[in-house]
């Protein structure tokens, strides 16, 4: 490699509250070099990293990972002992998702020092996400001064939603002081989700619209037309819309003021139950959606509520984005529950035919890893999983930025 021409390798980090997943690509391919996580960053007694290179075996082991710095130095160790240092020329760059871009940020971007100010300035607005983006970042920077930091924002594909679905109806003025309006979040996976499904039915993007339900411990549903989003379900911060592991998702918001008066909750206090004591969690004890398939199998009337509520709350969006969009042609379920729960898939959409949507239950529940449709061949809206890929959308996305 010649002198300041930059090598095919990106490392992407995605950083929450307290993991960090990460992936290193090389964009020739693109190839998947390795693919780590450090979990329990923070918390009390040791934390775990699981590291797996692109051709070998998982290590797994435990380790004191007080802050995002240690972990990120973990999984750089790891990586250094596969040959693949990130000081190395190859590496072109690092891509981050960074949760909350507001109204600042509609492509992908270089960080400077002005840039890393406005995510920080961020804050309020994801207060659960945007400090560990941060904290990515700075040690990123830190391992490797001289390789770029691109952040890609999960606001991003959600500016193209017109002002008549991203503003509320309160006052201007206050809105506008505060900056208050629907953001949207995992836009990210929204934007590869929907050209994936396009793909999937031989179509062109721009021709296609697609209800995309990303179904993770943070959940959220999009409506895309022509490849553009028009709508969804986060709002102001990733709180509102569809039921998610520990969230809410939509309430009553003078259930807050309700609160702060009958209750004396302060508005920490509140934003705590609403953000981490709620969604399935706080219905049943359980936010992750085997051990609630698992509970509803043996007749747990607590879990089959707290399900029932779930998929309700799915059902409403799913026929209001039909609404919005007018013609749906596909409808395609994503992320950790989306991808894995038939049983899930199966309720949201069952008896909807009015709607054009049916699931063959043979292809639904039939195993499969890749892209694929579970509705039948006569069905007027295509049903599809699409297994989302946020880390390949983020290292293209950073490659195109800075690559050569
Ligand atoms: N086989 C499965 N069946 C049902 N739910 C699953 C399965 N595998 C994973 N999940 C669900 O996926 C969730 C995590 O999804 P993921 O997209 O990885 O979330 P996040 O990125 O927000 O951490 C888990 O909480 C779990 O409920
Ligand atoms: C924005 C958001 O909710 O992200 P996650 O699902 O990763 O928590
Ligand atoms: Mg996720």
């Amino acid at each position: 490699m010649t002198p300041g021409q930059r090598g095919n390798r990106v490392l992407v980090l995605n950083s929450g509250s307290s993991s960090v997943k990460y992936q290193l690509l090389d964009m020739a391919g693109p190839t998947r070099l390795a693919v780590g996580l450090v979990e329990r960053i923070g918390e009390r007694g040791p934390g775990l990293l699981r590291h797996t290179p692109g051709e070998g075996d998982t290590r797994e082991r435990e380790l004191p990972v007080p802050d995002h710095r240690a972990a990120l130095e973990a999984a750089a160790g790891e990586l250094a002992a596969d040959g693949l240092g990130l000081d190395a020329p190859e590496l072109a760059a690092v891509g981050h998702r960074v949760v909350h871009g507001g109204r600042s940020f509609t492509e992908p971007t270089v960080v400077d020092d002005a840039v890393l100010a406005e995510i920080e300035r961020l804050v309020p607005l994801a207060p659960l996400h945007n400090p560990a983006n941060v904290a990515g970042i700075r040690t990123a920077m830190a391992l490797n001064p001289d390789v770029p930091q691109v952040a890609v924002f999960d606001t991003a594909f959600h500016t193209t939603i017109p002002e008549h679905a991203a503003r509320y109806a309160i006052d201007v003025r206050t809105a506008e002081e505060h900056r208050i309006r629907r953001y949207g979040f995992h836009g990210t996976s929204h934007a590869y989700v929907s050209r994936r499904t396009a793909a999937l039915l031989g179509r062109d993007p721009a021709e296609v619209n697609v209800i995309v339900l990303h179904l993770g411990n943070g959940a959220s549903a999009s409506a895309v037309a022509g490849g553009r989003c028009v709508e969804t379900s986060m709002g102001l911060t990733p709180l509102e819309g569809l039921v998610m592991g520990t969230r809410s998702g939509d309430i009553d918001p003078a259930v807050v003021f309700h609160l702060a008066r009958v209750a004396g909750m302060s508005a920490d206090e509140v934003d705590a139950l609403l953000n981490q004591r709620s969604g399935l969690a706080g219905l049943c004890g359980d936010n992750d959606m085997r051990e609630i398939l698992r509970r509803v199998e043996e007749g747990d009337g607590e879990a089959r509520l707290a399900f029932d509520i779930y998929i309700h709350r799915l059902r409403k969006y799913i026929g209001a984005y039909t609404a919005v969009l007018g013609r749906v042609d596909a409808l395609a379920f994503t992320a950790g529950v989306g991808e894995n729960a038939a049983p899930v898939r199966a309720a949201a959409v069952a008896g909807l035919t009015g709607l054009g949507l049916e699931i063959d239950e043979r292809l639904n529940t039939a195993r499969g890893r890749g892209a694929r449709l579970i509705s039948p061949e006569y069905a007027r809206v295509a049903v599809a999983v699409v297994p989302t890929d946020e880390e390949l959308e983020i290292a293209t996305q950073a490659f195109a930025l800075v690559g050569v």
